[in-house]
């Protein structure tokens, strides 16, 4: 068993040819050791998920190496994905099932007996506060139960990477802290996480290691602290807009008005 739970070398993924290609992946080294939160930014379409689909193996790369766990994720993708537990972007429909149904479930593919399987899945339930809905149907719960209900789907036997492209999206501010809380419980465990996020404040305070893609290639790497230090500004969200923020087109204000503003216009 390694500390590197995941060497991306040399990443590169084009999408369609000729004036239309999209360069999706340039060249991305990246690594990922065991309990530590890794976190991918950028804009949209900045290359993040392209860059996750293909280290679980769900994307061929053009060029570069995916090695997880020691095994080589492009030539064995199957063993790849046995090694990583992945939350995707869309959510897998869970249809006819309740959240404790499901999590419980995942649990069972990936090995646990039906116990602690049943066991895990109810920690899960708790940590995350959905209680309450565990045993509802799935097509009744919200957005952003549904959301964490594929968190814990993720999170009920974690591989030695846990994959996670942006866990906290439509989750309220409270249970976006038992979230985070969570995801550190899951590093410290000794799993490596690999998280994509546009919520930057938060990550900010949780994650340890930043990778900053822009049209992507990685246009910084480092702590948050790090990055805050060897940038002007004094927050993540700074060195993001002074890295990667584009200029407005000519015209439109670059900032929102403030409401003082907007009250005496
Ligand atoms: N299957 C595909 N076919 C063609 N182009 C694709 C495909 N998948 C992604 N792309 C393009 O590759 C680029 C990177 O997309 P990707 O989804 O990786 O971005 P992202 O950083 O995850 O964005 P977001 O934050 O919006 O989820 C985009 O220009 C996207 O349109």
């Amino acid at each position: 068993m390694t500390n590197d739970v995941l060497v991306v070398t040399g990443l590169s993924k084009r999408f369609g040819s000729g004036p239309g290609a999209v360069q999706a992946n340039d060249a991305v080294d990246l690594t990922v050791h065991a309990g530590q939160v890794v976190c991918l930014l950028g804009h949209n379409g900045a290359g993040k998920s392209t860059l996750v689909n293909q280290v679980v193996g769900l994307t061929l790369p053009d060029a570069g190496t995916v090695v997880l766990d020691g095994v080589d994720a492009v030539a064995d993708p199957a063993r790849a994905r046995a090694l990583a537990s992945v939350q995707a972007q869309a959510n897998v429909p869970i249809t006819g099932l309740t959240p404790r149904t499901a999590i419980a479930l995942v649990g069972r593919i990936r090995g646990l007996r039906k116990a602690d399987a049943l066991r895990r899945a109810d920690e899960l339930l708790t940590a995350l506060d959905l209680q309450p809905w565990a045993d509802r149907s799935a097509e009744k719960v919200s957005g952003g139960v549904a959301r964490l209900t594929a968190f814990a789907m993720a999170a009920v036997a974690p591989g030695r990477l846990v994959v996670l492209d942006e866990p906290t999206n439509d989750v309220d501010p409270v249970r976006r802290r038992l979230l985070w809380a969570e995801i550190r419980r899951i590093a410290d465990a000794s799993a490596g996480i690999l998280l994509v996020t546009h919520n930057i404040h938060e990550a900010e305070h949780v994650v340890d290691d930043v990778v900053l893609l822009d049209a992507g290639r990685v246009v910084a790497h480092g702590t948050p602290a790090a990055l805050v230090a060897a940038h002007p500004g004094d927050t993540l969200e700074d060195v993001y807009i002074r890295l990667v923020g584009h200029e407005p087109p000519p015209g439109q204000a670059a900032t929102v008005p403030s409401s003082t503003a907007r009250a005496a216009a």
